[in-house]
């Protein structure tokens, strides 16, 4: 069971930013988090992680509240691993491989295995050329991508995506909706955030959607997307897809291959 109870969040000891929210993630793979700019999905995510306390309420993991005691959380974040909006905030070596080796050397696995592992994540997410290059040099999509092969190379149970296209270019976009999708086949389970719309509706089986802290709406993918009032109420918008849907009727589909393929078979 991974879950997150009545949580309510402040900083330091200002108003509530995050309101009694409860969040199940327990029968999903993929959950995403939708909401404008300032709405809460950063402070969530960091809540989850045990970054920040909650001032009620409580995050739930196997059954358990989660404990914020340091050896507790580090434990916790073996299985529950987090990649931030921002790389500069998880990036912290001189050279790109010695960061992403870094979580791993930590726990004492000898160095042939990171190896064997680096090799795996660099190659799915084509980044081997990057290996030996100082971090500082790398542009922003290329820091993105570092701080994701960092993460993937604890192979965690749960993965928290905090925007993880944001600064990435279309190519970067949809490799990352391919990563995802190879990480979701191979079982690990997703908590997404992305202003993106049309790639949370690609890959999130089950959506919340954070209005001012609060959460407005929530249901699986297609039924809360095609809950436009409820989108507008957020600031947000509809992907293409269900606007197509919606307005020219066509058949409601997940993705472009399959409205080409539905197009030509309706030729
Ligand atoms: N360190 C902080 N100290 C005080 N207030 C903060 C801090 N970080 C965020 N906030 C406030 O908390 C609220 C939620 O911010 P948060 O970053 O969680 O939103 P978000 O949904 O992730 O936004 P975005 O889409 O822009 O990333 C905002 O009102 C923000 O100003």
């Amino acid at each position: 069971m991974f879950k997150v109870t009545d949580l309510c969040i402040s900083y330091e000891n200002q108003a509530d930013v995050l309101h009694h929210l409860s969040l199940d993630f327990s029968n999903h793979k993929a959950v995403g988090i939708l909401g404008a700019n300032g709405s809460g999905k950063s402070t969530l995510f960091a809540a989850i992680v045990g970054l920040l306390r909650p001032t009620q309420g409580e995050i739930i993991y196997e059954d358990r509240p989660l404990d914020y005691k340091k050896s507790a959380l580090y434990q916790y974040r073996q299985e529950v691993g987090i990649v931030f909006q921002e790389p500069d905030h998880q990036i912290f070596y001189s050279i790109v491989e010695d960061d992403v080796a870094f979580a791993l050397k930590n726990l004492g696995i000898a160095p042939a295995q990171i190896q064997i592992r680096m090799d795996e994540v660099f190659s799915l997410l084509k980044i081997e050329h990057l290996k030996k290059k100082p971090v500082q040099y790398l542009s922003y999509g290329q820091k993105k991508k570092v701080a994701i092969a960092s993460v993937l190379m604890l192979k965690t149970k749960w993965l928290l995506l905090d925007e993880p296209t944001s600064g990435l270019d279309p190519a970067g976009k949809q490799q990352m909706i391919e990563i995802i999708s190879q990480l979701l086949q191979q079982g690990t389970k997703i908590i997404l955030s992305s202003h993106d719309m049309d790639l949370m509706y690609e890959i999130c089986d089950y959506l919340y959607v954070i209005d001012k802290g609060t959460i407005i709406k929530e249901g699986k993918s297609d039924q809360v997307f095609l809950d436009e009032e409820v989108l507008k109420t957020a600031g947000l918008e509809q992907p293409w897809l269900v606007k197509v849907h919606q307005q020219l009727g066509f058949p409601l589909v997940k993705n472009q291959q399959e409205f080409m393929r539905t197009k030509m078979k309706a030729r």
